[in-house]
């Protein structure tokens, strides 16, 4: 829905004819944890650290927990949370915490989605796809149980369940542990035959984004819907313990493994998705789900050869892009984000460049402006994407940082554009592979990268701002609840911290175009990434609007 909202002209900070450039820094947190351990302490990063010697234009604002609109301080913040905040300028009731309320009051069960995947509960199968564990970024496996004991309460007789597993915003190895609970969860449900049919690892199977590998849907999709997969076994636990040991020589982890099949005694898959069947996806955020949605909802379908299109009643757990209305049902209405920056920038002529690669792309478009897949005024907006690489990113720890910098020279350089922003997807997708050392180089060059940026910003006379999303590569190690000491594996070595972190994120102001007395205030001590919209607005020379937290300046 367009807003009725408008932005005003601010009466201290004019207007520039230079550009502002707005920088984030992926999974870049500024953690009390200052060991060896925190990628970015560890890394030589002299640009940033320098930042933070001006007091008056530095400082950390939260990314996590009810900051971002999540159910309790105890969540970390993830992009998509991260980016709307950024984007929106509010804190808006995610998904996680919509889910929860939806469960809790019941309402979930009397709305139009779940009276939808309803009818197919006597006579057919009833499947949920989604990421098992409780790492509530992209699902909870609380809520998946409420889920299956809804429906068994209401009647369905065969339920199957096809999972991705985490180890990615939960530590490696903690499938073993959902898959048992989930067996016995299912086992003790009256009246309905409930059993795991299908999985494999989320970053290998079913959960791509952006359309960067389709390879990896095609593959869910053999396994959830055909039943095709080279590895089959009688039960889920034995399929991932198997599977984690990997031939013997290089174990797997959780993200990564292989997809396989449940089959019965006859070697059959015990629940292939069939005509009449209902699907529903448990994943409460979007990103990771638009794809499997479109091969479930679209007739007319061309990314990968599905050999069989089964009718299914299909739903997601929310509507994931509000843009292409997909899905069409859904359990829980997602979240109304309005009056987003973007478009209140479009409506006063601002032109924007927003540029990432794959991995981030859609979080500096699509989460930036409220889970809205399009342009709001196309011909003031240019977005480009830099194709990402598909290997693991530890492999590779330069990611695309420096085609991304090149591009936001250029974008600065060309006069263009009154806003350039960016995203750096590295200190994030790198210290989601537990590595440390690939970590700290993907934060090294992140740093020369921020270098090269605000200096040509301050060449052209601009303004900007430097932040991040959430923290990740501040810390790559699990630690003791208390004592916050690191904690050794059986062989001794630390054990990786492949998840996002608690930590408050940094922002700086600078440029060679901003009057010198615009400085923090000092009276937003628990400032969030929300405050951060009103911040860039201010330096694109508009006042911040009453609907948005308050600017840090
Ligand atoms: O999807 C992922 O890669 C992780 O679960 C979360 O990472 P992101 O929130 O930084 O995308
Ligand atoms: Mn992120
Ligand atoms: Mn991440």
């Amino acid at each position: 829905m367009a807003t009725d909202k408008a932005l005003k002209p601010h009466d201290k900070i004019s207007r520039n004819k230079e550009p502002v450039l707005v920088c984030i820094l992926d999974g870049w947190g500024e953690n009390i944890a200052k060991d060896k351990f925190n990628a970015i302490h560890s890394a030589e990063t002299p640009v940033t650290d320098a930042l933070k010697e001006n007091k008056k234009r530095w400082r950390t604002v939260r990314a996590h927990g009810t900051a971002v609109g999540l159910p309790s301080d105890a969540d970390m913040g993830n992009s998509e949370v991260g980016h709307n905040a950024l984007g929106s300028g509010q804190v808006i009731d995610q998904g996680a915490r919509l889910v929860d309320i939806a469960l809790d009051d019941g309402s979930a069960f009397k709305l139009d989605g779940w009276k939808y995947i309803s009818e197919a509960f006597s006579h057919n199968t009833l499947h949920f796809i989604g990421l098992l564990s409780d790492g509530g970024v992209h699902s909870r496996y609380d809520q998946l149980v409420g889920f299956v004991k809804g429906a068994a309460r209401d009647g369905a007789k065969r339920i199957r369940v096809h999972i991705l597993t985490d180890g990615r915003d939960v530590p490696d190895g903690t499938s073993v542990k959902f898959v048992e609970q989930l067996e016995k969860d299912l086992e003790a449900l009256e009246g309905c035959d409930a059993r795991i049919a299908s999985g494999g690892g989320r970053m290998y199977v079913t959960m791509d984004r952006y359309e960067a590998d389709w390879k990896i849907v095609e593959r869910g999709w053999h396994a959830h819907v055909l039943g095709e997969a080279e590895h089959k076994f009688p039960s889920a636990l034995e399929a991932i313990k198997k599977l984690r040991a990997g031939d013997g020589k290089k174990p797997v982890t959780d993200q990564w493994l292989p997809p396989f099949v449940v089959v019965g005694e006859d070697g059959k898959p015990v629940g292939t998705i069939e005509d009449g069947d209902a699907v529903a996806l448990f994943n409460f955020r979007s990103d990771r789900m638009v794809q499997i949605s479109k091969a479930f909802e679209y007739e007319d379908f061309n990314a990968f050869d599905r050999k069989r299109f089964p009718k299914t009643k299909f739903v997601g757990m929310m509507q994931y892009d509000g843009d292409l209305k997909l899905p069409a049902r859904f359990l829980v209405p997602p979240p109304a984000i309005s009056g987003v920056s973007g478009e209140l920038l479009a409506k006063e002529g601002v032109t924007t460049f927003a540029c990432s690669e794959t991995q981030k792309f859609g979080h500096v478009t699509f989460f930036w402006n409220g889970n809205r897949s399009g342009y709001f005024k196309e011909e003031l907006e240019t977005y480009v994407e830099i194709p990402s690489d598909t290997v693991p990113f530890n492999e590779a720890p330069e990611m695309k940082a420096r085609e991304i910098t090149e591009a936001g020279k250029e974008a600065l350089l060309s006069g263009k554009y009154d806003m350039v922003r960016v995203n750096y997807a590295n200190p994030d997708m790198v210290g989601h592979t537990g590595d440390l050392e690939a970590a700290m180089s993907a934060c090294a060059l992140v740093d020369g990268c921020v270098k090269e940026l605000l200096d040509t910003c301050d060449k052209m006379g601009g303004r900007w701002l430097l932040t991040a999303d959430h923290g990740n590569a501040d810390d790559m190690v699990q630690r003791q609840k208390k004592s916050n000491e690191p904690m050794m594996g059986e062989d001794g070595q630390p054990l990786p911290l492949t998840s996002h972190t608690l930590a408050p994120v940094p922002v700086a102001i600078g440029g060679s175009g901003l009057p010198e007395e615009v400085v923090f205030r000092d009276d937003l001590p628990n400032a969030g990434l929300a405050n951060i919209t009103g911040t860039y607005l201010n330096l694109l020379g508009f006042t911040t609007p009453s609907h948005m937290e308050p600017s840090l300046i």
